[in-house]
Formats: C-alpha cells, structure tokens, sequence
C-alpha cells in the first residue's frame, strides 16, 4: 500500500522546485494541485525522484518524457490510483487545493470524484450509454430525481463534444461506438461527476488522427471549467494543447514551465534532446 511518510509542509502557492522556463513562473496563478519533494518507489526501483510540481488552475499540464521516465506514476499518483500496488512507496507533499491528498483519514472514492481519470485505451463499461455516464452519478447520490439524472447524462455528454452522435441510441451499449467516441463517452463519464481536475494518460493514443483532432478540441474546451493533466508521447500534442509542459526524463523532472517557452527555447541539454528527436 503506498505510504505518505512526509507532513504537508509546503507553501502551496509557491514555485519552489521548479525549473520553469518563462518569466510567467513566479506570477502564475494559485495551483490547484501541487506536488513537493514526491518520490516513487516500485521495491527497489525509484521511479520519480524528488518531483515538486504545481498544476495550475483551469490550465492544461502536459507530462512528456521517453518511454519509462515516470510519467503515468507520476499521474497515478495525483488521485492515487498507485494505493493498489503493493511495491508502491511514497513519500513527499501532494495537496489539492489546501488537501493534503494522502491524508490517511481521506476518503479516496471522494478524492477520485474530485480528480477523475481518462486512459489510454477507452473503457467503457458493458452498459447502455445512458448508463455509462449515469453510473457515477447514482454511486455519489449527485442527483436525487431520474429528470436531474437525465439532464445531467445530457450535459456530460454535450460538454464531451458527444450529444448529437449518441441522443438516438443511448440505450444501446457504449461499447459499440467507434474509439473515438467511446474516449469521447469516458470523458463524458468523468465529466458526470463534477471533477475539478482530470487525468489524462495518453488519451488519443488508440485513436485515429480525426478522433485525435476532436480530443484535442475537447481538451482546449474543457479548460474553461476543468484543471487537467496529460500525459503525452506526442511533442506536437503537448504543444497544440497545453499551457505548461513538464519534461520527465529517468524519474527526474528535468524542467517545467510554459509550453511554448520549453519546447523554443528548453534550459537543458536533455530537455532540448528530446524534443528535437535525439532520443526518446
Ligand atoms: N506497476 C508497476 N510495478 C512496478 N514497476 C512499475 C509499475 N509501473 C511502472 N513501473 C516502473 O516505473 C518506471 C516508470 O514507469 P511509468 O509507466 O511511470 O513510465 P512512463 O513514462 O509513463 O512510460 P511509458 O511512456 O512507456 O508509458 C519504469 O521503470 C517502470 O518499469
């Protein structure tokens, strides 16, 4: 079971820690999630080291970084999908709001209300997809009359981009739309239970270029009302759809700051060698 083994110290309106590139560092907006000093262990393996990181608000954070740099442990760690591996050990601040998110007494089906998720490969469930989106809702009691259910499965989905394509067949099962669409209903399921933050890990990955061109959209649109983080092998996506831009690279976050300002003019020689393709 992973373990917190540090007090929630931080301030958490800082830029302690990180190596933004841009002037905006210090005059950015108050985080909404923060990370200080977090470390990662798999058993012996240490897998993000020393990572102290804000998520600003109503922004998108992307996390890019080659093949096994600590990415999704990172975002696993956010809303603590990292709890059911038993070789998992944490330690350092993680905060949502002024939440010390690892607080032991914190409910964790709360905290992943609050910070949502969207994988890789879309995952329905065998369900209608009315009921895909109505799932989560009827778990937390967000509504109490089967009209407020309706409405709010209807403006899940129009806020996912999804509405028309589904009106007609929202008894039929969500696994028989395409994969676009199918990303399109697990945003939208996210969506139901009024996140503040949603993760990301690699979402366009299994998708064909058009459904990544409508994610993409999706994501700039959600930002109205949404902090969400990204994971993303694809420099160009970090690039079209985020604020800010994070660089892991063998567990250790080499630099952090605006997007445009770390992928024209990165601090550090790996952070240049990854995104003009010398490795990763
Ligand atoms: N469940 C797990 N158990 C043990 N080790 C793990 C587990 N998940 C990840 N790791 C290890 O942690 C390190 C970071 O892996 P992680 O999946 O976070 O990287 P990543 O940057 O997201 O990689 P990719 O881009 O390939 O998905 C790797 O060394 C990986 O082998």
């Amino acid at each position: 079971m992973a373990q917190m083994q540090t007090a929630a110290t931080a301030d958490r309106a800082d830029t302690r820690g990180e190596t933004g590139s841009g002037p905006s560092a210090g005059t950015r907006k108050r985080a909404k999630m923060a990370t200080r000093n977090l470390n990662v262990y798999y058993g012996d393996n240490h897998a993000i080291q020393d990572v102290s990181l804000d998520i600003g608000n109503n922004e998108v954070t992307a996390l890019i970084g080659p093949s096994g740099c600590g990415k999704s442990t990172f975002l696993r760690c956010l809303n603590r999908m990292n709890d059911v591996i038993d070789t998992c050990r944490i330690t350092g601040d993680i905060t949502l709001d002024d939440v010390d998110v690892y607080d032991p007494n914190l409910d964790v089906v709360q905290l992943r209300a609050r910070v949502g998720m969207v994988f890789q490969k879309p995952n329905p469930f065998p369900k209608s997809v009315f009921d895909n989106i109505a799932y989560g809702p009827r778990i937390h009691g967000v509504t109490n009359t089967r009209d407020e259910l309706e409405e709010l499965v209807e403006r899940s989905l129009r806020r996912a981009g999804l509405w028309d394509e589904v009106k007609d067949r929202l008894d039929l099962p969500g696994s028989g739309l395409s994969g676009g669409q199918q990303q399109r209903l697990c945003i939208a399921r996210a969506i139901a239970v009024n996140p503040e933050v949603i993760l990301m890990d690699e979402p366009c990955s299994a998708l064909d270029p058009i459904a990544t061109a409508t994610i993409e959209e999706l994501i700039d649109e959600l930002r109205d009302n949404y902090t969400i983080v990204i994971v993303t092998h694809n420099m160009q996506q970090a690039a079209r759809v985020s604020q800010r831009t994070a660089f892991f690279h063998l567990g250790e976050m080499v630099e952090a700051g605006e997007t445009e300002a770390l992928f024209t003019n990165p601090r550090d020689d790996r952070t240049l060698g990854y995104i003009t393709g010398r490795f990763g």
